[in-house]
């Protein structure tokens, strides 16, 4: 019977990862089971920095953005002789179990640690939506919202001054973020992996907005690690009808208050986790599918193949 969990958020910080704390350590410490934060990801995990959770600690979270336990990316955990380092922690306090918040990368660490005897459970806490065994992470509709005001004002500015706003969006290499703000935002062109990027294509498209379509703005959804949206502006203004100006909405996308949807996910999937390890299970993952909280093996869940969207892509192109 597990009788002391950890618990540690890894990789970019998402919103709603502090519910998911709050959730894990009160539905524990209901169950029973003390809980340890672990500052600081992996990293703390290695040099030591763990104290108990009490239920206080986690008051006053829910609403709040980024991770009260702070998070790292520390690439020497893929070592074994590093992950070593970290269970020996683990052993020394007499904690059995861990939950990991985090992406796919932390993932990958916590089915390491489970494979070494220390069970670990995932919970799916990044804006990218990139986790394919989840029809959404945790953060994911918060960032939504944030690019949705952001692309909304864009708009605005836009239109007054005839131009073609570039907007990039994170989102790693899945584009999620892009194509569902540019449905909620009627963007005229979305860009992503799965799009493609035809510069000369786009350029043609955007000249059509303007001659035939008599559109006073254009705004170009694109996701990260595509372009260089600044030179892609600047091809804009010359050789369109449009001034071409690029944003970049960067790390404001991974702040902000968690919505409520964020909340009762990270809610709902952090009593799970506990669940789980109540039941002596480790290395699976946590996500929803058609609103039911589901567990997957985390090995399973690494490799199975990113989800199409060519349904919401085709709709996104019949909106135009
Ligand atoms: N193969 C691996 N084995 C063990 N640990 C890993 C492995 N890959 C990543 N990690 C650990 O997980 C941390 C976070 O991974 P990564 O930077 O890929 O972010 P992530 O969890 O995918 O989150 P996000 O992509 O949302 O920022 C890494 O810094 C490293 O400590
Ligand atoms: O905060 P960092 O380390 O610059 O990482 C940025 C990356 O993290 C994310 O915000 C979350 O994975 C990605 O969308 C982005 O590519
Ligand atoms: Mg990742």
């Amino acid at each position: 019977m597990v009788k002391r969990i950890g618990i540690l958020t890894s990789g970019g910080d998402a919103p709603g990862m502090n519910a998911a704390i709050r959730a894990v350590t009160r539905v524990a410490l209901k169950s029973g089971v003390e809980v340890y934060g672990i500052y600081d990801g992996y990293r703390g995990l290695v040099e030591g920095y763990i104290e108990p959770l009490t239920r206080n600690d986690v008051g006053d979270i829910i609403d709040r953005g980024g991770t009260i336990l702070g998070s790292a990316r520390l690439p020497e955990f893929k070592d074994p002789a590093v992950q070593e380092k970290g269970i020996m922690q683990l052993r020394k306090r007499e904690i059995d179990a861990l939950v990991v918040i985090g992406g796919d990368g932390s993932y990958r660490g916590a089915l390491a640690l489970t494979n070494q005897g220390i069970n670990c459970i995932g919970l799916p806490g990044t804006i990218d939506n990139d986790i394919t065994c989840t029809d959404s992470t945790i953060g994911f509709d918060t960032a939504l919202s944030t690019v949705v005001e952001a692309v909304d004002k864009l708009r605005d500015t836009s239109s007054s001054h005839h131009r073609c706003s570039v907007v990039e969006v994170m989102g790693n290499h899945c584009g999620d973020l892009a194509l569902w703000s540019g449905i909620a935002c009627g963007a005229e062109i979305v860009i992503t992996a799965q799009t493609g990027f035809e510069e000369t294509e786009v350029l043609e498209r955007l000249k059509e907005f303007d001659v035939v379509k008599k559109k006073r703005h254009a705004i170009v959804v694109i996701s990260e690690k595509i372009t260089d949206v600044d030179a892609f502006a600047k091809k804009v203004s010359l050789n369109t009808g449009f001034s071409g100006r690029a944003t970049v909405l960067g790390h404001v996308q991974r702040g902000g208050s968690p919505t409520p949807i964020d909340r009762v996910l990270a809610s709902r999937m952090g009593e799970k986790a506990v669940d789980l390890l109540l039941a002596g299970i480790g290395g699976q993952c946590v996500g929803i599918k058609d609103n039911q909280i589901i567990a997957v093996p985390i090995e399973e869940a690494l490799d199975m193949p990113r989800a199409s969207r060519k349904r919401l892509q085709d709709l996104f192109d019949r909106l135009v």
